[in-house]
């Protein structure tokens, strides 16, 4: 599902250069679940965004979702990741003059995956999915944080994409709220469906296949983990 071989992304500052993700290789089967963690500065976000070809590397490949992103344009890009990415993001990123199932069908609208028939139904069944299909009339502003989150998740499922990738989605919740959004996850790898999550949640080996650690843009482990 995603395979990154000698990855680097760097950023100019002034005279010299931020290494952002340093010589990273990494590949995802699909199906899997993986956390990345590390600490703030460590790259996890701007690997994440490679991966979703919001940001391209300075050298090195990102194949993601039977693509090689370099190789494609922008406007190709935006459709690939319009079909096969769902993305997931610590600020939810509802927009706020459309109602929840509204914001749930716009990605359909852009992806002309779904048939316009089945747009609003399928909204209203991703909503009930994610445990919210009573807010579906209702602008984002008005539910809670963790409605707002699931709203989301809801919106990154729009085109059924095999690949949902999440920067922080617990990071604006409180603990209890943030544990019953990541079960929302784990119930979606359950079904099948891949995905990768940067977090900074202590105890999300509970909930994820593997986790990987980065430093400096790199990979310091990268561990399966086992369940009891
Ligand atoms: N657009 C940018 N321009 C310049 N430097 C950047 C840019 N984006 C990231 N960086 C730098 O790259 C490094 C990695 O940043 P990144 O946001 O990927 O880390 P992170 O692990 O996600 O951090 P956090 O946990 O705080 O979100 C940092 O040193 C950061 O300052």
């Amino acid at each position: 599902m995603i395979e990154i071989s000698d990855v680097v992304k760097s950023y100019p500052l002034g005279e010299g250069e931020v290494v952002a993700v340093d010589h990273l290789s990494l590949t995802v089967e699909a199906g899997e679940f993986v956390a990345i963690v590390g600490r703030s500065g460590s790259g996890k976000t701007t690997l994440l965004n490679l991966l979703a070809g919001i940001d391209r590397p300075t050298s090195g490949i990102v194949r993601a979702a039977g693509a090689d992103l370099g190789a494609l344009s922008e406007s190709g890009l935006a459709e690939w990741r319009g079909r096969n990415v769902g993305l997931v993001f610590q600020f939810f990123q509802l927009l706020p003059t459309l109602t929840v199932a509204e914001n749930v069908m716009l990605p359909m609208d852009f992806a002309a995956k779904i048939p316009a028939v089945r747009r609003r139904d399928r909204a209203l069944e991703l909503l009930a999915r994610v445990g919210i299909a009573d807010q579906a009339g209702k602008l984002p502003a008005m539910l809670s944080g963790g409605q707002q989150q699931r709203a989301a998740i809801a919106r990154a499922l729009a085109n059924d994409p095999p690949l949902l990738l999440a920067d922080e989605p617990t990071g604006n919740l409180d603990s209890h709220t943030a544990d019953a959004v990541l079960e929302v996850f784990a119930d979606l790898n359950t079904e099948g469906r891949t995905i990768v999550v940067v977090t900074h949640e202590r105890d999300i080996r509970s909930i994820v296949g593997r986790e990987i650690v980065l430093a400096d843009g790199r990979i310091i482990t990268d561990d399966d983990v086992v369940t009891t």
